[in-house]
């Protein structure tokens, strides 16, 4: 598993572009038949992309769980959030069923010993973008589809940050330890999302931008407010928000984002707005 160390605000400031992607870009998440994971030392969180393809893909495959974790199962002392964003799949949970439609998301909480992800069709496979963060209770397992998510609509065409968020693993539609996990749509023609922008010391934040066109990118902006830098991002790239990073971007077309996060609340407006003009 590939391990990201945590990254103080006083160095990223003398970060290059190279050392900026290094530490926070995860540039390849799904490879058809393969687990990826990023463990980052920031609050623990694990990012993952996992595409199977005629065979089944366990949670734990290729990993020591002892080595990596220091426990006997990869859930024994965390919870984890997954939302598809592929063609259709299932996730069998201790034996227990849970078949996901394209924007299905499921919430599989601590404890469970073996999880399982299969694709309905290896030539349309299903991609389960997954974050596992540490727990301390157990809750119980939801299956999410859009339809059950909070919505909330924000933004303007004037402003080109017109989308809608959908919260999935959310305090008013489910009960998790430390996760939060939704999906941001951009409307068509509408471009930057986040902004104004924000910083929530007690979170931290990873993205996942899809949908993205094969000739377009997303430049995912992110650092101290009067020190912003950006990162180039590709289709089904994910990029690593440390607490003191604003984190908002702006494609050459519309796209989607999977943002989840995990601290010290699950308050999604416990945020720190921020002056467009006060950037720097
Ligand atoms: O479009 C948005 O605005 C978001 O999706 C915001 C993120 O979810 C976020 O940063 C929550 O803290
Ligand atoms: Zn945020």
């Amino acid at each position: 598993m590939e391990i990201r160390q945590p990254s103080n605000s006083r160095d990223a400031k003398h970060y290059t572009t190279d050392r900026l992607r290094e530490e926070f870009l995860i540039e390849e998440l799904f490879v058809t038949g393969k687990i990826k994971r990023v463990y980052s030392h920031i609050d623990r969180i694990i990012t993952m992309g996992i595409c199977p393809g005629d065979k089944a893909i366990t949670l734990d495959e290729n990993l020591d769980v002892w080595k990596n974790l220091g426990t006997n199962s990869f859930l024994e002392r965390r919870e984890l959030g997954v939302i598809n964003i592929g063609g259709k799949g299932q996730i069998t949970v201790d034996g227990e069923v849970y078949k996901l439609n394209e924007r299905d998301g499921l919430y599989v909480g601590m404890g469970a010993k073996e999880v399982l992800f299969t694709s309905d069709d290896p030539k349309n496979p299903a991609k389960f973008y997954s974050l596992s963060a540490p727990a301390h209770k157990t809750y119980k397992n939801v299956h999410i589809d859009i339809t059950n998510a909070k919505q909330v609509n924000l933004g303007s065409d004037e402003s080109c940050n017109k989308r809608t968020i959908y919260q999935y693993i959310h305090p008013e539609v489910m009960e998790s330890c430390q996760l939060s996990m939704g999906l941001t749509k951009m409307a068509p023609g509408n471009v930057w999302n986040t902004m104004p922008a924000h910083t929530h010391e007690r979170r931290m934040e990873v993205y996942v931008y899809f949908d993205i066109p094969e000739d377009s990118v997303v430049f995912h902006y992110m650092g101290e407010p009067t020190e912003t830098r950006h990162i180039v991002m590709k289709n089904e790239q994910a990029v690593i928000s440390p607490s003191w990073s604003i984190h908002s971007g702006c494609g050459t077309s519309a796209y989607t984002f999977i943002w989840g996060m995990v601290g010290e609340n699950k308050a999604f407006d416990d945020m720190d707005h921020l002056k467009i003009t006060d950037l720097k």
